[in-house]
């Protein structure tokens, strides 16, 4: 999606920073988060490009799931700015945001256990003129479930519950899907399907935004990583230079030096 046709979004910067005339498609600019005397996510500028899929780790408490909340809406942040695909997202609330096209898929399972998987993937389609049952058809099969169409929901296995939600959080093309540990509690087999289905999305075009514990699994799927530790960005790269640095072995990993 694209403002350049209005001239007040035009003569913002967040144009400069995220609009027609750069790859980058999401960035945030000092992006701060408080909790009382804490600050969970401290001075972040992350930068996503158009068609990128970069994992983000960190340790346990380092501020990832803040920071996906602040850039969802889900949280209101303390100080920054975060600018989408030409415009300025600070100040909009989450449905403006997905409007805008980010969407987001947190941790644990949000289906609805009562509905079939088509009930399901028809509930993000409501408020669109698309095709209904053209874009189901084509999203039952880009997560694998094409079978269970008419299956309730509360009968999927939880790696096919999870599999649906990414279904329901990309039936509306998002240009940046960001996906809360998608494969924790998983088998080795379920992670393996998520994996494919992260892959597929992020060639068709799709950018994504990973929080991920299982190293082996951002090895598998990732182009880029950002490490979070206390708050701050401490190291970028390829997963090959992450893995190689050791302060980010000591931090992480928990290895010495
Ligand atoms: N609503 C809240 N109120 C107060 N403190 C919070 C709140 N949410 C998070 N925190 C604190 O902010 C810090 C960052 O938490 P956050 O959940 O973002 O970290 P994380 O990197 O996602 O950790 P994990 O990998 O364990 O999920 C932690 O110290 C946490 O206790």
């Amino acid at each position: 999606m694209s403002n350049a046709s209005d001239p007040t979004i035009m003569s913002t910067p967040a144009v400069d920073r995220t609009g027609p005339d750069t790859d980058i498609l999401l960035a945030t600019e000092g992006l701060t988060k408080h909790f009382g005397g804490l600050t969970a996510v401290d001075s972040v500028d992350l930068s996503v490009k158009e068609g990128e899929l970069r994992c983000l780790i960190g340790p346990n408490g380092a501020g990832k799931s803040t920071l996906l909340d602040l850039i969802t809406g889900q949280l209101e942040s303390s100080e920054g700015s975060i600018y989408f695909d030409g415009m300025d997202l600070t100040d909009l609330d989450t449905h403006e945001r997905i409007d805008a096209g980010l969407s987001v898929k947190f941790q644990s399972p949000h289906v609805y256990e009562d509905l079939s998987v088509t009930e399901n993937l028809q509930i993000p389609l409501q408020r669109t003129d698309r095709d209904v049952n053209e874009t189901i058809n084509r999203t039952l099969d880009r997560i694998g479930l094409s079978a269970r169409r008419d299956v309730q929901a509360a009968e999927l296995s939880h790696g096919q519950q999870q599999r649906l939600e990414i279904g329901m959080a990309t039936t509306l093309d998002p240009e940046l899907l960001l996906l809360d540990e998608p494969v924790a509690g998983m088998s080795v087999e379920e992670t393996n399907e998520v994996a494919e289905l992260i892959q597929s999305l992020n060639d068709d075009g799709m950018a994504l935004v990973v929080i991920e514990h299982d190293m082996e699994f951002v090895d598998e799927i990732s182009q880029q990583v950002t490490v979070l530790n206390q708050g701050e960005i401490f190291r970028q790269g390829t997963i090959e230079e992450i893995q190689d640095d050791p302060d980010v072995r000591r931090i992480y990993l928990g290895e010495e030096a």
